[in-house]
């Protein structure tokens, strides 16, 4: 239990934060002719320029040496050990098995759990050959073409976002849909657009009890039936995705039909075993192991890359750099790729879910920042809309800009364009634009002087701005893992120098406890409890907007 103040380095790196916080980037390319080459790491298909942060070689070491003494080598290999590093819910992290493709035991109460790995990536591997080859049929036999994922969290962002970005490798009969939100016109929208007879619903579950997905199970299933009419007929078009064997018999899914994984999976970070279903109906099961392949690549690289060449460490470090010295409350992710547009979203719950804690593993609470603010868009469109405060803001927020080097579409000079302004904002970004270089501009386009010193200070950019650069060498399945499994690291990363736990989720847990009371009183089943007035007074709002005058129920 090592706390981030009680370490010898987390002084050294205030009063080398003190002493470096006014260098310009610019003065540390002009000095270092090198740089751009120094800071640069590649892991398969994936290559990092971190150069344009606001480090030096001094940050670096600093930073590394920070990382030794919160004992991240340790804690690295106690993850892949299988030691059960999630103290509070006593478990195991270990989404590294379901990836891990050299076939190395690894122990969980004494067990190997890779036979089980395997025999469940077998299963789905055989199941969307059937659903895809069209052998699985329907109740009144004809071949799948939509797919339906009812889940939530972890149980949607990541096969989500893996199945938009991979688009270019689904099959092309099968139209994929996801649905989480318990609004009901998300469900309706696509039962508006599907077919009962051709239609399979995955129910996917870590738990088999998050309320949003239940209901919409059950709202999916009473119209399936209402069109089959035979409850035979569900074993054909349900299957489920869950740890919980119990639940998922007693809601009515025969468990044949069902596909496990285990507690050492968490949610955000489960996107490599059975939740990944969907992915791999869509893909098909070489292109999942493809995806397994490069995340396995990522985690080869972690576990033996010297922290100074890892890329995962130095994604991590140089993130806590910005949230714990210079204060970085939030951290853009920003792919330039259409099909990444879900990335986001995904890296937000991993990140914001995994380390948005306040308490140490020892149950201290923490006195300094913790996980940031993780938000984001595509690039390009970022560009039109909130560029401009990441250029001229009062804020310094980092920003990963994350492109493909080979383009995604034959259309001619759309990829160019769409490179030109990834480097270009990264350069914006680091070298601003000074007053003089303003100043130059304005003489040169005959402005006169006084209007030039009106607008110098408005158009001014002070640059010195962060970014990290992710470039794969192109989109496909293996860079996809690849990428997933570096973000997954970083967090953990991080939440080994801030001595939290990074794989709990305690803080989702009050707002759904206080959810089943209000859904009671709002349905009128239970009288209004006491409540602050605020929050009575919206019961009632809607009890008297809602009630039978009729039943005397007003
Ligand atoms: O897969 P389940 O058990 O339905 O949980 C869905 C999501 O809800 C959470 O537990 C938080 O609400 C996430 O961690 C999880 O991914």
């Amino acid at each position: 239990m090592k706390h981030l103040e009680d370490l010898p380095t987390w002084r050294e790196l205030w009063k080398h934060f003190d002493a470096t916080k006014g260098q310009h980037m610019r003065e540390l390319f002009e000095q270092d002719p090198q740089r751009a080459e120094r800071y640069w790491v590649e892991v398969g298909g994936m290559k990092l320029d971190y150069s344009k942060n606001r480090i030096t070689d001094e940050t670096l070491e600093l930073l590394m040496k920070l990382a030794r003494e919160a004992g991240l080598p340790e804690r690295m290999k106690q993850m892949f050990r299988g030691e059960k590093i999630n103290t509070t819910e006593n478990r195991a992290v270990l989404h590294v098995a379901l990836r891990n493709r050299t076939n190395a035991p690894i122990m969980v109460d004494g067990e190997d759990v890779m036979p089980k790995v395997n025999h469940v990536l077998r299963r789905m591997g055989e199941f969307a050959h059937e659903v895809r080859s069209g052998d699985w049929l329907g109740y009144t036999n004809q071949v799948i073409t939509d797919v339906v994922n009812i889940g939530i969290g972890g149980s949607d962002l990541g096969p989500l976002m893996m199945c938009t970005a991979l688009k270019p490798f689904g099959h092309p009969r099968m139209n994929m849909h996801f649905v989480s939100n318990v609004d009901g016109s998300q469900l309706r929208d696509v039962l508006e657009k599907v077919h009962p007879e051709t239609t399979l619903f995955i129910i996917a579950s870590k738990t088999f009890t998050t309320q949003e997905t239940l209901t919409n199970a059950l709202t999916a299933r009473e119209w399936f039936l209402k069109h089959a009419g035979d409850k035979a007929a569900v074993a054909k078009h349900f299957v489920a995705v869950s740890t919980n064997k119990k639940a998922v018999a007693d809601f009515g899914i025969d468990t044949a039909n069902m596909f496990e994984f285990w507690d050492w999976v968490g949610g955000r970070y489960s996107l490599w075993s059975a939740i990944g279903l969907p992915i791999m109906l869509y893909l098909g099961e070489e292109n999942f192991i493809e995806m397994l392949n490069g995340a396995h690549l990522v985690d080869q690289h972690f576990i033996n890359a010297p922290l100074e060449q890892n890329m995962p460490v130095l994604l991590g470090m140089i993130g806590v750099w910005y949230i714990n010295y210079y204060g970085g409350g939030s951290h853009i992710i920003a792919p330039y790729d259409q099909h990444l547009h879900r990335l986001p979203k995904f890296i937000q719950q991993l990140d914001m879910e995994s380390n948005g804690k306040q308490v140490t593993l020892d149950g201290k609470t923490v006195e300094h920042e913790t996980a940031p603010i993780i938000w984001g868009e595509t690039g390009i469109n970022g560009q039109h809309a909130f560029f401009q405060l990441l250029h001229q803001g009062t804020h310094i927020t980092p920003i990963d800009l994350i492109a493909s080097l080979e383009k995604r579409s034959n259309l001619p000079g759309h990829h160019e364009i769409l490179l030109a302004n990834v480097f270009a904002q990264a350069e914006a970004f680091m070298r601003g634009k000074t007053p003089d270089e303003v100043r130059a501009e304005l003489q040169a386009q005959g402005m006169d002087e006084a209007r030039i010193e009106e607008l110098v200070p408005h158009k001014t950019f002070s640059g010195n701005r962060p970014s990290n650069l992710i470039l794969l060498n192109k989109i496909n399945p293996r860079n996809m893992g690849s990428l997933i499994a570096l973000y997954e690291h970083k967090t953990f990363v991080q939440g080994v120098i801030w001595d939290i736990n990074s794989f709990d989720q305690w803080g989702v847990e009050l707002g759904k406890q206080l959810a089943k009371t209000i859904l009671a009183e709002l349905t009128g089943e239970i009288e209004v409890q006491p409540h602050d007035s605020s929050t009575a007074h919206l019961i009632k709002l809607y009890r008297n907007a809602n009630c039978d005058k009729d039943k005397g129920e007003c």
